[in-house]
């Protein structure tokens, strides 16, 4: 693999309104330093992917977003939210989670009904006023662009649907909490091209309403789908840019060699 210099960087200032940002954030797994130093402002309502070759950390950093790590890793430094650092040890993590909701590459519904997909995480929150509930359970499915091919089967099971259908379940349950931020990590990698264009479609609609983060190996569905896009290596983040910059004109030499497949 090329040696680049790890230590420069381009991070462009980002002038929307922040949904999240992370201040100095390191991770370690024991002694394996995975992310140097991350400072990073995300932007409200937009889409912003994470990419990189594999291993240089973009799942470990999303994860840190929700505090998904907490259990494997050492993560120092600050992640902000609303005037708060949520990597703070007094911070508790499921409430984290009901503004920070996270969609994971496998589709993991849970072996019950479309419909008790949806509530039984409302429940376990403490929402259980039925009209609430079929309000969230119907607008949740409509944003995921899935209402209209389930609404008459709700109690069929989750796992006799299309990979693709239970993907987009699992956006729907999410936004079902009403999160600000969506992480998702790699959503579609497992899904064939016609429902990966039905999340990518699902994503670009999602954004009026959810700040959404997303990491992804295909650079293709980055430059498509996503408003700012940060380049990962070995740790680092090389460069952070709007998504037609880096792609187009990249300033670090490490993602000019990444974009046109000339890394490694
Ligand atoms: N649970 C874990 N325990 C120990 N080390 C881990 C763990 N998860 C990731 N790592 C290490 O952290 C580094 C970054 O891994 P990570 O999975 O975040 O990279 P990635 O860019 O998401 O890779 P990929 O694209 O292959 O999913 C790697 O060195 C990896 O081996």
């Amino acid at each position: 693999m090329k040696e680049y210099n790890l230590t420069d960087s381009y991070i462009t200032d980002i002038t929307e309104k922040k949904a999240l940002s992370t201040d100095n954030l390191q991770v370690y797994y024991g002694d394996n330093h995975a992310i140097f130093d991350a400072n990073l402002n995300f932007p409200r309502y937009k889409i912003t992917a994470l990419i990189g070759a594999s291993g240089c950390g973009k799942s470990t950093f999303l994860r840190c977003l929700n505090r998904m790590n907490d259990k494997v890793a050492r993560v120092d430094g600050e992640i902000m939210y609303r005037n708060t650092d949520i990597n703070s040890s007094k911070i508790n993590v499921y409430e984290v989670r009901k503004h920070i909701g996270m969609v994971f590459q496998r589709p993991n519904p849970f072996a019950k009904s479309i419909k008790e997909n949806i509530i039984f995480a409302l429940k376990n929150a403490g929402i259980n006023q039925k009209d609430e509930l079929e309000e969230r359970l119907e607008q949740s499915l409509k944003s995921a662009a899935l209402w209209d091919e389930v609404k008459d089967n709700l109690n069929k099971s989750a796992l006799a649907l299309s990979g693709g259908q239970q993907q987009r379940l699992c956006i729907a349950r999410s936004i079902a909490m009403k999160p600000d931020i969506l992480l998702l990590d790699e959503p579609a990698s497992a899904l064939d091209p016609i429902s990966t264009s039905k999340i990518e479609e699902t994503l670009q609609t999602l954004k009026k309403d959810y700040s959404i983060i997303i990491v992804t190996h295909n650079l293709q569905q980055a430059s498509r789908i996503s408003d700012y896009t940060a380049f990962l290596h070995l740790g680092h983040i090389i460069e952070y840019n709007s998504t037609v910059n880096v792609f187009t004109h990249p300033k670090m030499r490490p993602t000019e060699d990444y974009v046109s497949g000339n890394f490694g």
